[in-house]
């Protein structure tokens, strides 16, 4: 996989710098320029640059350790920038950071609720700080507390939650007031996968019907396919690509998957399964057989340039005469690009990756 082409990186960062310009930065939902934060001598963040366009969902992914929450916790003023600057609309993070506040909803990685509110209460006070008028609180509570499927829960106080519920309300009350930008850090981590599937409806129903972007990291290959049009991958504070999810498997991505299953009683059979090696071989010349185990043979098809649909017919085509069971043929996935960018991310007490 070729990973040191970061021309989309460079083409945000000039898109942008026209942008400021021209005076053009509200076009976006949310501008962040040369965004840099130094921890002493760590660079956490380095210089980056982005626009989140009105209404997109943008995702931000790295490794523990890569920069993420560090650039959240910029983005909500919690934490001071070393250099550079963000706007929402005109507000300027540096010159009018309480403005900028007033548009965003900021969902932390560690939930941070009152213990001795309940979930509705809880939810309540967030919609006055937001300003929502008294008349309508009640009704946009509820209707939160659906979308999020808290019902059950919401007159317990929140020191007797469970940790996924405790992040569902993290979130309703980094939703509620329909912010311009929501900052989501790790949203569903913790959280089963039924009500991980609403809340992903309920977030594209709100962002849908009230226009918000939202930008999240996420560790989910799946909740970023689910979710995001765009997304950025975060090494050592800087980004190392950045675009559209089907964009960058093409570009990024080298050749498909092909996982073969053989029949049953034909599994261990040696000369089935050197029939299906010399098939393979012959029909996708280049492939790399990259695990073999009980009758699973699992390819990597590196020839860019067979289509998805000519391997399908193949295989469809043999499927008789290499006894095979089952087969599968997909193209390469989000997380083998995550994971080659990945590779490259310093080792610190955070990271594990090696
Ligand atoms: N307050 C701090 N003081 C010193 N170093 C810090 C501080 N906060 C973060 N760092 C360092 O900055 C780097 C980036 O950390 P950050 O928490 O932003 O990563 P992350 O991508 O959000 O990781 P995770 O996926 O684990 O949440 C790490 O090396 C971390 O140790």
């Amino acid at each position: 996989m070729y990973v040191d082409q970061d021309v989309d990186v460079t083409q945000e960062q000039d898109r942008i710098e026209d942008l400021l310009q021209q005076g053009q930065v509200a076009s976006e939902a949310l501008v962040v320029t040369k965004l840099t934060k130094y921890f002493s001598t760590l660079c956490a963040v380095d210089r980056l640059t982005l626009g989140v366009h009105k209404k997109e969902c943008f995702g931000l992914l790295g490794i523990n350790g890569a920069g993420k929450t560090t650039t959240f916790r910029m983005l909500t003023g919690d934490l001071m920038l070393t250099d550079g600057n963000a706007y929402i609309g005109e507000y300027s993070l540096r010159q009018d950071l309480k403005s900028f506040q007033e548009h965003i909803g900021y969902c932390p990685q560690f939930d941070a609720l009152i213990d001795k509110l309940t979930g509705r209460e809880m939810l309540y006070l967030f919609a006055r700080l937001r300003g929502i008028p008294e008349t309508q609180i009640g009704h946009t509570v509820q209707e939160i507390i659906e979308m999020i499927d808290l019902q059950h829960h919401a007159e317990k106080r929140t020191d007797k939650y469970s940790g996924g519920n405790r992040r569902k309300l993290s979130l309703a009350l980094a939703l509620i007031g329909n912010p311009a930008v929501v900052f989501l850090d790790e949203p569903t981590s913790g959280i089963d996968p039924i009500a991980r599937r609403k809340i992903w409806t309920a977030l594209e129903t709100i962002r849908a019907s009230s226009g918000m972007a939202v930008v999240l990291t996420t560790h989910s290959m799946e909740e970023c396919e689910a979710l995001c049009s765009r997304l950025a991958i975060m090494v050592n504070g800087q980004f190392r690509c950045l675009g559209g999810i089907q964009y960058l498997k093409s570009k990024f991505g080298q050749g498909s998957t092909l996982i073969v299953k053989l029949e049953r009683d034909k599994a261990l059979d040696n000369n089935v399964v050197s029939n299906l090696q010399e098939f393979v071989q012959k029909e996708f010349p280049g492939s790399v057989l990259k695990d073999i185990h009980q009758g699973m043979l699992h390819y990597h098809i590196t020839d860019n340039s067979i289509p998805l649909s000519h391997i399908f017919s193949i295989m469809e085509d043999a499927r008789q005469k290499l006894h095979l069971e089952d087969y599968l043929v997909s193209d390469t996935t989000l997380e083998q690009i995550f994971l080659t960018f990945a590779k490259s991310q310093r080792i610190t007490a955070e990271s594990n990756f090696v």
